[in-house]
């Protein structure tokens, strides 16, 4: 008999902290992790590479059931990497460009379904941290904790700012903040899976939080829960 493994949702918009904070609390925890952004990521990244058009659902659609990818959980002092079809790419999907093509992609029914499956095979024993948009109200709707993480769009663009200057050559504060904003309508207008929070999900503003902050709010609701053995 297959063990149900507990799941622990975290959605939120661009620059909330999610990933990084999935990524603590997995490891903390020792449970799998799920980065369900980065599969989006990685089709508009393939796509890019395929020649294959960001509005051509037919052609995504088996791209996107067909992904040659392997996800490397972190060790020591190393974070999760990522292999598309032989290379590593755990850096270069991680632009905004990618990001936004990421985002019109995923606006696609035929896309998500194709996704879905993949997604939920990252539930296995002893548990699972599902970072994204919609893992508490599509992927994992049964997840005994889910959390929806936000942030002001101003603070948000501040982080990622932060995150990018000495990486990336001429990156503006405002546009960056313009590029959030665009994501930020796109991700919660689309008709299907749109960003928001699932109606039993606990709302986290962290515009004032530090992520430490975040997580221990975080694990005194697994403690309150006991779902972390
Ligand atoms: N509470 C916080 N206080 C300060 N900086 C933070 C906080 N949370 C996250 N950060 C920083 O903000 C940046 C963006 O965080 P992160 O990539 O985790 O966001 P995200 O919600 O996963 O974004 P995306 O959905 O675009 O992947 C990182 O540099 C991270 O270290
Ligand atoms: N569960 C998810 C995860 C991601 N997306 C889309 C929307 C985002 O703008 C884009 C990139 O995600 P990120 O890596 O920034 O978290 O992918 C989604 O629709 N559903």
């Amino acid at each position: 008999m297959k063990i149900i493994a507990p799941v622990i949702t975290i959605d939120g918009p661009s620059g909330s902290g999610k990933g990084t904070v999935a990524g603590i609390l997995a490891k903390r925890l020792g449970w799998n992790l799920l980065d369900s952004g980065a599969l989006y990521r990685l089709l508009a990244f393939a796509a890019y590479n395929h020649g294959v058009d960001l509005t051509n659902e037919e052609l995504l659609k088996k791209l996107a059931a067909h992904l040659d990818v392997q996800f490397i959980a972190a060790t020591h002092g190393q974070l999760q990497r990522i292999i598309l079809e032989g290379d590593e790419v755990s850096d270069v999907i991680r632009t905004e460009s990618i990001g936004s093509g990421a985002s019109q992609v995923a606006a696609l029914p035929a896309v998500r379904e194709a996704l879905l499956q993949r997604q939920r095979a990252f539930q296995e024993a002893p548990g699972l941290v599902a970072d994204g948009r919609d893992m508490g109200t599509v992927v994992f709707p049964d997840a005994p904790l889910k959390i929806f993480l936000t942030a002001s769009a101003e603070e948000r663009a501040r982080r990622r700012y932060l995150q990018l200057k000495d990486k990336v050559d001429g990156v503006s504060l405002s546009s960056l903040l313009d590029e959030i904003r665009a994501r930020d309508e796109r991700d919660t207008q689309r008709a299907v899976a749109p960003l928001k929070p699932a109606a039993d999900a606990i709302q986290l503003d962290s515009t004032e939080l530090s992520i430490e902050q975040v997580l221990e709010r975080i694990m005194s609701e697994i403690a309150l829960r006991d779902i972390a053995g």
